[in-house]
């Protein structure tokens, strides 16, 4: 029988601090796309605002806690073709570089923008990034500090 289609939303955070992001590798444990790099955040829950489901997922994710500046890109994704997310990333920064990861996730790295490419994120993450507007996030970044 063929599976109901299913939707979500997710909210996922670049989260900066000083020049360096955050990313973090999915573990055998994840819903899919093992062990691709990406970025803290998950999906909202019903009846929550998306910045608490940002706040709570990178807690959960990584122990951090964040400042939301402005959400600089939307994205849909879709695992097998019945099971869509949209998703909506915010540039954050924090304050601390001591990351506790939970079983969702086996490895962490705070990079800057140079680094990317010697990280394997899913294709679809790798074509977002190269439509990213980096200019305006580090302008918004250096304007923070
Ligand atoms: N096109 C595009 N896809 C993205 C981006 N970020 C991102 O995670 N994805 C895709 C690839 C990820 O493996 C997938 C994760 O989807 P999801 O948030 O529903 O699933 P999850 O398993 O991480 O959810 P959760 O357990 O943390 O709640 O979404 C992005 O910026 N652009």
């Amino acid at each position: 029988m063929r599976e109901e289609n299913s939707f979500y939303v997710a909210i996922k955070g670049l989260i900066f601090c000083g020049s360096e992001f955050l990313i973090i590798q999915r573990s055998d444990k994840s819903r899919g796309e093992f062990h691709y790099w990406e970025f803290p955040g998950g999906r909202v829950e019903f009846g929550e605002k998306p910045e608490d489901t940002l706040r709570r997922e990178v807690k959960e994710e990584t122990g951090l806690g964040i400042e939301m500046i402005y959400p600089f890109s939307v994205w849909t994704f879709f695992r097998e073709s019945n099971k869509q997310t949209v998703g909506i990333n915010f540039l954050c920064s924090t304050a601390n570089q001591e990351v506790k990861l939970s079983n969702e996730h086996i490895d962490f790295k705070w990079i800057e923008k140079a680094d990317i490419l010697a990280y394997n994120f899913h294709p679809t993450i790798a074509d977002d990034m190269h439509q990213w507007n980096w200019e305006e996030m580090f302008q918004k970044i250096k304007e923070r500090k």
